[in-house]
């Protein structure tokens, strides 16, 4: 569903990501773990096409991400929550996502999707009319992960998603997000939280100085000493 093959890039002359390869299978939930600035928001970015690799290729459900270009992913069925939630903050919840879902081909009405949205996110039900800009950081957590899922998409993509929520939220977060995964989606979950999010994904990659420093299911890598040294 989600290929990098030897992806590198640069900041001018700065070499950030070097040799970069994973893959993201069909009704996986990957997580992609990593210091600060090991490249995992470039990792991101490069997978919604907005930097241009110096090497290697994206491909999501076979067709490189250059070629169809960031507007278009979303119709693509890919989904994507950026590191700090970036709802339009002066719009209501209800336009946020209406917004995301005419960017989508989801031919459910949106009005059903929105009844999915509010039956996964019960916080978000009796919210629709209150601005984005005024929820709590964890309310605004649950909105950019509705945003993501509105139009039904086969992939979904995270950037730290757990940022700034409490221990409880997060619990209740990633229950979510496994659930998602369970439901027949694809997720591509890129974290710092370590501990949780192998504890619900199914295989993980460790990024460290822009190389992928360690791969393997989550039982290897909670066993893995990098890992281990790095967070546990
Ligand atoms: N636009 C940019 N221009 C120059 N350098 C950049 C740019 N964006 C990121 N960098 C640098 O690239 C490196 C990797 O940044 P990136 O945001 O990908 O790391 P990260 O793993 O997401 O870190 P964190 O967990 O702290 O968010 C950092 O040293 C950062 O300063």
């Amino acid at each position: 569903m989600l290929e990098l093959k030897s992806v590198s890039t640069s900041y001018g002359p700065v070499p950030m990501l070097r040799n970069v390869s994973l893959a993201v299978n069909k009704g996986e939930l990957v997580c992609l773990l990593g210091p600060n600035g090991a490249g995992k928001s470039t990792t991101f970015n490069a997978i919604c096409g907005l930097i241009r690799l110096d090497a290697g290729s994206i491909r999501i459900a076979g067709k490189d991400v250059a070629a169809v270009g960031t507007e278009r992913l979303s119709a693509l069925g890919v989904g994507f929550v950026p590191e700090g939630r970036r709802l339009f903050p002066t719009l209501n919840v209800r336009e946020n996502l209406k917004l995301a879902f005419d960017a989508s081909r989801c031919r459910v009405p949106f009005e059903d999707r929105l009844e999915a949205m509010a039956s996964l996110f019960p916080r978000i039900r009796e919210r629709l009319w209150q601005g984005a800009g005024t929820m709590s950081g964890g309310e605004q957590a649950m909105v950019a992960l509705a945003r993501a899922l509105i139009g039904d998409p086969q992939l979904v993509v995270m950037d730290e998603p757990s940022l700034g929520l409490s221990p409880k939220l997060i619990d209740e977060y990633f229950d979510i997000v496994g659930r998602i995964r369970d439901e027949g989606k694809t997720v591509l979950l890129i974290e710092q939280n370590a501990e949780t999010a192998l504890s619900i994904a199914d295989r993980g990659y460790l990024l460290v100085r822009g190389q992928i420093a360690a791969g393997g299911t989550s039982k290897d890598l909670l066993a893995n000493d990098t890992v281990h040294h790095l967070y546990l």
